[in-house]
């Protein structure tokens, strides 16, 4: 034991550098532990990456099955007979990475040296600072007793991604986060492709939920035609469109606005013979959209920006709109909150209110953090989307302005390298593909070969942070966040016995009502 109460572990043998040493151990060491030693007067944080045990009597050389099993009673009789040897690479000084600074010492440690197991105070130091912006998110991995905390600030001004295999923990992960935010009144949007966060209860009113809606008046005649489903190559067809949705038109509230954009494709289609087909085709598509999506696109409604509330985790539930009109929804979001933010921080510096801002004041004052989910959709590598352009804008300038990203994603070989790479914090789950790991080691150089490699070995839950948001790249077991009724994989089985059950129940119960001799099916 040493005098800061930490418990010997071992001493350095062979050649130590500045940022690896050899240890041989008291006991076998698993990979993944922190440990501690003492060099130039200060003490220094090391992680454990690689572990072997070694048998003398139980080596390479044994021949056959025979002497194995004699050789296994020499090991058993001698204390001496197991090596416990491990390589734990040098993180830093200790005290310079509570104040986030790796700095590595100058010389290595001497063979020699002993190595003591990090305290629980040690790496709460590190791992969980104090301070309001550090948000609890669950523990170390291979040491629980030490928590986690991330950095909120981080997030919101350096963007994060949440990246794994389906199934992994992606949205528990964005629960936690939304729950740490509402905990400090935060503002979040949650772009909810799945439905996965209308249970997420949070109490105190902190959820508003609301469907995406659009509002068809406010588009221009381009991002109208991919709502209504025009195609991009139908070149008369958005001709027809962009001349029917004149100014007068636009400002034509409900079925008005539809009535009229009909009549003007119709006169298009009237006043020039070859846009007669195309104009009929416009109409068809209006009157179809117009009664299939009643309840999304909506020209009556006041700008959908007017429902994000402040101080709220916002959860747009875009389940029943496509794809693309989900891409056009979320791009204009993003144009609008970007927007926004723009304006509200240039009047807190300037303190002085454009004509603009006085007509229309910024609806949000402070920061915002947004979450894009299924990032791959919306944000695609080699293809252009709506939300691609805005969400990279946002990636570049939202740090200026207060308005943090966060994309998820199971497949982050398909998504915009750039976009990615402006994601100044990672949580990485379980992860096979190599070309998802590829992408993700590119996108990041805080994230090592080594923490790459052990991608696989992750359960549910478990994740590597990395990037601004911690203080160093660490394993952590995440918090499940039992406020989220949903997101277990579907009991299928159990609930079509629950109906057989239910059917048995109601034909005894209906057999008592068929009168004797009747033949039922
Ligand atoms: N931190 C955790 N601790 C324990 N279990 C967890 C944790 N996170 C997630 N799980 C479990 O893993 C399962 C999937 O979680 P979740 O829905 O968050 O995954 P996902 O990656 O978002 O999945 P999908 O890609 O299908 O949306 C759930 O059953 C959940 O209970």
């Amino acid at each position: 034991m040493s005098e800061g109460g930490e418990k010997e572990l071992g001493i350095i043998v062979g050649v130590a550098k500045p940022d690896y040493v050899r240890f041989e151990s008291r006991r076998p060491v698993s990979v993944g532990e922190y440990v501690v030693m003492q060099s130039c007067g200060e003490k220094i944080l090391a992680l454990v990456e690689r572990s072997f045990v070694k048998s003398d009597a139980l080596g390479d050389s044994i021949r056959n099955y025979d002497e194995a099993s004699e050789s296994l009673q020499v090991a058993a009789e001698n204390k001496r007979d197991k090596s416990y040897k491990a390589d734990a690479r040098i993180i830093g000084y200790l005290e310079k990475l509570r104040r986030c600074k790796a700095v590595m010492p100058a010389l290595p440690p001497e063979p020699g040296t002993l190595i003591y197991e990090a305290t629980t105070a040690d790496l709460a130091k590190v791992f969980a600072p104090e301070g309001t912006e550090w948000a609890h998110m669950g523990s170390l991995l291979r040491n629980v007793e030490v928590e986690v905390r991330a950095n909120i600030d981080k997030v919101v001004s350096r963007h994060l991604a949440v990246l794994a295999m389906t199934g992994m923990g992606k949205s528990n992960l964005v629960s936690l986060l939304a729950k740490e935010i509402a905990r400090v009144g935060g503002t979040m949007i949650i772009f909810d492709y799945h439905d996965d966060y209308s249970t997420l209860d949070l109490g105190r009113n902190a959820a508003n939920l609301m469907p995406a809606k659009i509002n068809p008046r406010m588009l221009p005649a381009d991002k109208l035609a991919e709502v209504i489903e025009i195609q991009e190559n139908a070149s008369n067809q958005i001709h027809v469109l962009r001349q029917a949705l004149t100014q007068d038109v636009q400002q034509r509230k409900g079925d008005d606005f539809w009535d009229s954009l009909v009549a003007g494709a119709r006169a298009v289609g009237a006043e020039e013979k070859m846009y007669r087909e195309a104009a009929a085709k416009v109409e068809d598509k209006i009157d179809y959209v117009r009664k299939k999506f009643r309840n999304i696109l909506d020209p009556g409604m006041a700008d959908p920006i007017a429902l994000i509330k402040n101080g709220k985790i916002n959860v747009i539930n875009l389940v029943e709109l496509t794809e693309k009109q989900a891409n056009v929804s979320v791009s204009y979001y993003l144009e609008e909150l970007l927007d926004d933010r723009k304006r509200a921080t240039r009047q807190a510096k300037d303190r002085i209110q454009s004509a603009e801002d006085l007509k229309s004041p910024p609806r949000f004052n402070a920061p915002v953090l947004v979450v894009i989910e299924e990032a791959h959709v919306f944000i695609p590598k080699d293809e252009k989307t709506e939300t691609k352009y805005f969400a990279s804008k946002v990636a570049r300038e939202g740090r200026k302005f207060g308005l943090g990203l966060v994309i998820v994603s199971q497949r982050p070989r398909s998504i915009d390298a750039n976009i990615l790479s402006q994601m100044g914090s990672l949580a990485v789950m379980r992860m096979i593909q190599p070309d998802d790991q590829m992408q993700v080691s590119a996108a990041s150089e805080a994230l090592s070969r080594d923490l790459i490699d052990q991608l696989p070995s992750l359960n549910p839950g478990e994740a590597v942070f990395a990037g601004q948001w911690v203080n160093l790249p660490t394993f952590v077991r995440a918090d499940e966040v039992k406020e989220r009724k949903i997101g277990g994989d579907l009991k299928a089985v159990e609930q079509w016995s629950q109906l057989a059950a239910a059917k048995e129940i109601a034909k005894e119960s209906s057999d008592s009502y068929v009168p004797p001799g009747y033949i039922q099916d």
